[in-house]
């Protein structure tokens, strides 16, 4: 269970009432998720009606780098994306204080998340996904995403002593790769814009075989469109026994996205390069989060070798 900072009914009651919501009925602590305290609130709306939000306190990210994330939230949602929307107090603040820490409401998407996703759940994604990058395109704010090359360079160093001769060549050579990349201009001509970054299946809700929303923007940043479709493919269209991309699931993801947001010439060729860059951002972090646990007791990591897979998997294909 997610609830790494206990709050009280009667705390979550009183932000409920701030932000004139109505009465709170119902506080369960989330299970799932790694990163956040989540709280699920059933509450009576002033009308009578009863809503249900998420309540989240902010364990790892400080309020400096909040707003990016539930600005854009709240710019999707005013869009008709489906994602949450952060409720507002009367001065039209979004991002709240409780127990000292950072915290935001939004409303509770319905359904489940699909853990063995089929092509026309991937073609829904797919969707979604080129519907979101083209309505960020006037998102006013700017933040880099956090978990980019910056991060990789600075990280791998921490994690090389760790790691098997053949592990760290992998790791050396594929970080070079990604960095000689960062420098050609055909690089610099791929198109970009606020992206969600970490749109796994597990980020994503579905009601029967309809998808309902997708969530967890807190690695979102500023980067290539064609990186956010890589993170997607790299978890939606990958066998998780083997590691091995599925042919019909990645035909389904790309052909539905390519229906709103066709991909360029310049697209078309970094591909190969970009899913081994989202292949290794993932094995990174996950090594990271294994080998150095921030705090032993609020992280359960999760397995790096799955994103090794994924990276071999995706040399070997390129
Ligand atoms: N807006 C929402 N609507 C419905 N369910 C939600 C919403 N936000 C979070 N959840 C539920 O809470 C769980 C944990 O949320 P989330 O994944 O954001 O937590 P986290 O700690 O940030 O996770 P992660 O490990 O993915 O970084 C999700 O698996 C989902 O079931
Ligand atoms: N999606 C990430 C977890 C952080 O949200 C992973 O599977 O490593």
């Amino acid at each position: 269970m997610a609830v790494y900072t206990e709050v009280t009914p009667a705390q979550a009651a009183a932000l409920l009432q701030q932000l004139g919501l109505g009465e709170l009925l119902e506080l369960r602590g989330c299970p799932g998720g790694i990163e956040n305290t989540n709280y699920f609130a059933s509450v009576q709306a002033p009308d009578g009606a009863r809503h249900e939000y998420v309540l989240t306190l902010f364990e790892r990210l400080g309020f400096e780098q909040l707003p990016f994330y539930l600005c854009l939230m709240q710019h999707l949602a005013a869009k008709g994306i489906p994602v949450p929307n952060p409720a507002p107090d009367a001065s039209g603040q979004i991002l709240h204080r409780l127990l000292g820490k950072p915290a935001a409401l939004v409303n509770k998407l319905p359904g489940q998340s699909v853990l063995a996703p089929h092509p026309a759940h991937c073609a829904q994604l797919g969707t979604l996904l080129a519907r979101m990058h083209l309505a960020a395109l006037d998102y006013p704010r700017q933040q880099p995403n956090l978990r980019g090359l910056a991060w990789w360079n600075q990280t791998a160093p921490e994690v090389l002593p760790h790691l098997s001769p053949a592990q760290a060549a992998l790791l050396r050579s594929e970080l070079a790769l990604q960095n000689e990349l960062a420098q050609q201009p055909r690089y610099h001509s791929l198109p970009r814009g606020p992206v969600h970054a970490d749109l796994f299946r597990d980020n994503a809700l579905f009601e029967g075989d309809r998808l309902t929303g997708v969530f967890d923007f807190y690695f979102a940043g500023c980067d290539t469109w064609l990186f956010d479709l890589s993170v997607a493919l790299n978890d939606w269209c990958i066998d998780l026994a083997s590691g091995q991309p599925d042919a019909s699931r990645s035909h389904a993801l790309l052909t539905a996205y390519q229906n709103l947001r066709p991909l360029s010439a310049a697209e078309h060729e970094l591909l190969p390069l970009l899913l081994r860059a989202a292949a290794l951002r993932f094995w990174l972090s996950r090594l990271w989060d294994w080998y150095l646990p921030r705090d032993a007791a609020m992280l359960v990591p999760h397995d790096p070798t799955h994103f090794e897979r994924v990276l071999c998997a995706r040399v070997a294909h390129a």
